[in-house]
């Protein structure tokens, strides 16, 4: 069909008839090269189908406003492109690493960060999916857990240092100090805010172009979805829950806990405190990567969640330098959170993805309110050893709660534990 074509009234036309050609010839329609003769097969539909082609060929030739404009377009502002989807990417990043360094500043932190970062995090979740489901997912709720990561790493070496500047420039202390402090730290917010306008824009925008279809008929937004949502989804927040009350509260209360079990200084229980996150900042996008070159998500929660109850049981009952069992709390942590969130994606439908997210958060954060209750109260009656059993207890919740998701998926034919080829060899016949 690579041959020169013309169209019936002998005008010659473009590569594009090529194309109309060979789409026809599929259709069963017999082009002479050439005369540009048709002789369809059955001739009515051929015809019909010729007519189509032809008109779509004449409204991408013609320039209509969204059908000809994406292929026009550079790389850079062309939202199917990967150089587009990477502008995307970097501003959803520093959405998050503003608000996270803000939230740092926080008196009310770690808990009550709800309002600002809470919705953030859904917000962040449910466009990650939206631009890179099928493609860069883990990888993407990696870096941005790593950009959170580092905007509370700057933060909270950035903060003291810019209060003494402040108060050597002003010359007292006092709260004229911490406010023009936290004034210049609330400045990060406007990034946030302008990175948050961008990609708003950048979203309705690639809707537009790519014709994506919002609210489809029935696909309205009800929190009444929450009743529909499937027994995989459940089993996702309850890992969630279980997992995440042993690692947030523990270091909320490790710094006490290094002191007290094993003998270390006020600024080495820091340090040994804070490495969860220091490892999570530069693992994270390496095992998002690791996931999604892999698949099988649910192996790796299953892999995560088992070595953070192996370090929690290094811290219970045994005297080993505790440098390795956090390292590897450290570890897995950001395994988990590459491989956990992203399953969302996987099970809800595009249009409960926010309700989705936001659900898992409320239960997350319900969760942690209560168990750092529970977790002080065991302290405070029976000390460190009883505390580090709880939280064992809770990760082998989560623990039993991922084999069960194991065996659901496995029993429902779900794609939550697809190797990645198999995710490819789905999404091209899809694409067929
Ligand atoms: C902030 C939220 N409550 C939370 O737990 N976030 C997870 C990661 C969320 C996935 C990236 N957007 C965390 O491990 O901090």
């Amino acid at each position: 069909v690579g041959v020169a074509a013309r169209d019936p009234p002998g005008r010659h036309v473009s590569a594009r008839s090529h194309v109309i050609g060979v789409r026809a010839a599929l259709r069963g329609v017999c082009i002479r090269p050439g005369l540009g003769v048709v002789t369809a097969f059955p001739f009515q539909s051929a015809a019909r189908a010729m007519e189509e082609e032809e008109e779509e060929a004449r409204a991408l030739l013609a320039g209509g406003p969204d059908q000809a404009a994406p292929r026009a377009l550079p790389a850079l502002c062309d939202p199917s492109r990967l150089a587009h989807r990477l502008l995307v990417l970097l501003l959803m990043c520093f959405l998050g690493f503003a608000i996270f360094a803000m939230i740092i500043l926080l008196p009310f932190r770690p808990r009550l960060n709800g309002i600002g970062g809470e919705s953030l995090a859904v917000a962040q979740n449910t466009y990650a999916v939206s631009w890179f489901k099928g493609k860069e997912l883990n990888l993407v709720f990696g870096l941005q857990l790593s950009m959170a990561r580092i905007g509370s790493t700057v933060n909270m070496n950035l903060m003291g240092w810019l209060y003494s500047k402040i108060e050597a420039l002003l010359g007292s202390t006092g709260h004229t100090t911490l406010g023009v402090t936290l004034m210049i730290g609330g400045i990060t917010c406007v990034l946030s805010l302008i990175c948050a306008l961008a990609l708003a824009y950048l979203d309705q925008r690639a809707e537009r172009i790519l014709h994506k279809e919002q609210g489809k008929a029935g696909e309205v937004i009800k929190l009444t979805d929450v009743k529909d949502f499937s027994l995989p989804l459940w089993l996702i927040f309850i890992i969630c829950v279980c997992y995440y009350v042993a690692v947030f509260p523990f270091i909320g209360l490790g710094k006490v806990f290094f002191t007290e079990k094993f003998g270390f200084s006020s600024q080495a229980a820091s340090a040994i405190n804070s490495v969860v996150y220091v490892i999570s900042a530069p693992m994270s996008p390496v095992f998002g990567l690791l996931v999604d070159k892999t698949g099988r998500n649910i192996i790796w929660v299953l892999c995560a969640v088992a070595a953070t109850l192996v370090s929690h049981m290094m811290l219970a009952f045994t005297m080993w330098n505790p440098w390795i069992a956090m390292c590897l709390l450290g570890i897995s942590y950001s395994l988990l959170a590459c491989a956990l969130w992203p399953m969302v994606a996987f099970v809800v439908p595009e249009h409960q993805l926010g309700t989705a997210y936001g659900f898992m958060q409320s239960i997350q954060n319900l969760g942690l309110a209560i168990i750092s209750i529970i977790a002080g109260m065991i302290l405070d009656s029976r000390g460190y050893l009883f505390l580090e059993v709880f939280f064992i207890a809770c990760v082998s919740l989560s623990l039993l709660s991922v084999v069960l998701l194991y065996l659901v998926n496995r029993a429902q034919g779900g794609n939550l534990n697809y190797s990645a080829r198999q995710r490819e060899e789905i999404k091209l016949s899809h694409t067929e």
